[in-house]
């Protein structure tokens, strides 16, 4: 499903690589716990796995697909059809309300719009069964993102990443401003989507109690900086 061989990614003025990762495999469906210190990487990781960053040196493969072998606009493309991503600042638009901001999921891709649609009849009743799913009341739907709890903020950005049901979704520190309870519950209800499905989960984080709830737990530092 997901194969990492020989990635070496160094920033811009930087003098050491900041990953480099020999092998890494993750499996159709697998919920894979990331973690490391501050620093060791995981963000960068997961911007390569999303397909934001260009990959320099060695291989990512998705879904049988070498991203390492894509232009910038052929891996945008790839990301808005297969991979749903929930960012720790979730990226909602102020001026559109929840329903319309998970409906965005499926903006800029034409699979993703005729999955939804032919699961749930039209995207908008996907978005809206989504986010009833995920815990959010109807009067919420078409109220400001702005008026929204942040938990509540986070499952506008959880729903947005699932509709038209991508492959993959990446998660980096989704849960870290909530408390320990609201966090464990906000897991188990993205892994019920997922499970749908069999959707694949990366989700990165510092609070290392979550990761029993995982099928796999990785840490960054045990598989990065091995000799290419
Ligand atoms: N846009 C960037 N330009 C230059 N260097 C960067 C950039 N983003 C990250 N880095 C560097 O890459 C290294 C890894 O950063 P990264 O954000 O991937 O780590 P992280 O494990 O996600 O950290 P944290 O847990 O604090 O979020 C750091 O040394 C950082 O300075």
């Amino acid at each position: 499903m997901i194969e990492i061989n020989d990635l070496l990614y160094t920033w811009q003025k930087q003098t050491q690589p900041t990953l480099t990762i020999k092998h890494l495999h993750i499996a159709r469906g697998e919920k894979l716990f990331l973690h490391g210190p501050s620093g060791s990487g995981k963000s960068t990781l997961l911007g390569l796995l999303a397909g934001i960053n260009p990959i320099q040196q060695g291989e990512i493969n998705i879904l049988g697909q070498s991203l390492t072998k894509l232009s910038n606009a052929k891996r945008d493309r790839f990301r808005a059809d297969h991979i749903g991503t929930i960012f720790q600042n979730f990226n909602l638009l102020p001026y559109l309300n929840p329903l319309e901001n998970v409906m965005l999921g499926c903006e800029f891709s034409s699979l993703r719009t005729k999955q939804a649609q032919q699961e749930s009849g039209s995207i908008k009743t996907q978005a809206s069964n989504l986010l009833t799913a995920l815990g959010l009341k109807p009067q919420h739907l078409i109220s400001s993102v702005a008026n929204l709890s942040i938990g509540q903020q986070q499952r506008v950005a959880a729903a947005r990443a699932f509709i038209g049901r991508p492959e993959v979704i990446i998660a980096d520190e989704p849960t870290s401003s909530l408390d320990t309870d609201t966090r464990e519950a906000f897991i188990k209800t993205l892994f019920t989507q997922a499970e749908k499905y069999q959707a694949t989960i990366i989700f990165v984080s510092h609070d290392n109690s979550l990761a029993s709830l995982f099928d796999r737990k990785v840490s960054l530092q045990s598989i990065n900086g091995t000799t290419l």
